[in-house]
């Protein structure tokens, strides 16, 4: 674990509720009627922590928990309509890529959207994105339970990592 979970800063416009994830039928039933549900998923260490702590606080901070899975409450209000966004966001382990998929049925039913990240410094992380995308789709199409198909947001991250060698190359140049 490299976050603390207690640091982390309500954001202005919604409140931040991360805690560990140990959803129950109850947790999953009460979150599906009351709110937009999200399911952060990719493989390891591309940063769905990162990016899901980033979104919701506007901020890049290193104190977070990684490597567990998590659920996140956010709130967000629009002209004084409040609504609920919670974020499941999946840990990955060493062998994500034998894996099938990082997450199970009731996951995926349980989603109204899924953002699928991958580094983009990493091409073995585009590649299973991708293989996760293509797995949520066939799914979606063949079962009832799934609802017709997801939005689904494909997200690269680590781009600051990833212009670096052309800035430093720039400003040799200069
Ligand atoms: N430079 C840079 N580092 C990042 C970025 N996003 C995440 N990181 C770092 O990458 C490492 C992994 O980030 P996490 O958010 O824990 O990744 P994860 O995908 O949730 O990892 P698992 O839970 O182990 O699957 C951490 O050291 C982060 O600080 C980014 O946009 N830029």
């Amino acid at each position: 674990m490299r976050g603390r979970a207690n640091s982390v800063p309500a954001s202005k416009s919604g409140q931040l509720l991360l805690r560990k994830n140990n959803e129950t039928e109850d947790w999953f039933a009460a979150t599906r009627s009351s709110s937009i549900n999200i399911l952060v998923t990719g493989a390891k260490n591309v940063g769905k922590s990162a990016l899901t702590v980033r979104f919701i606080t506007k901020r890049f901070i290193g104190e977070y928990i990684s490597g567990e899975d998590m659920t996140y409450d956010h709130v967000i209000s629009e002209e004084k309509r409040k609504q609920k966004i919670v974020f499941l966001d999946q840990s990955n382990d060493e062998d994500c890529y034998k894996k099938r998929m990082p997450f199970d049925d009731q996951n995926l039913e349980w989603a109204d959207g899924i953002i699928v990240v991958y580094d983009v410094g990493n091409p073995a992380t585009y590649m299973y994105a991708l293989k996760i995308i293509n797995f949520i789709q066939n799914k979606s199409s063949s079962s009832e339970d799934l609802e017709g198909v997801k939005p689904i947001l494909l997200v690269g991250n680590k781009t600051d990592l990833a212009m670096e060698p052309c800035s430093m190359r720039n400003e040799k140049r200069n």
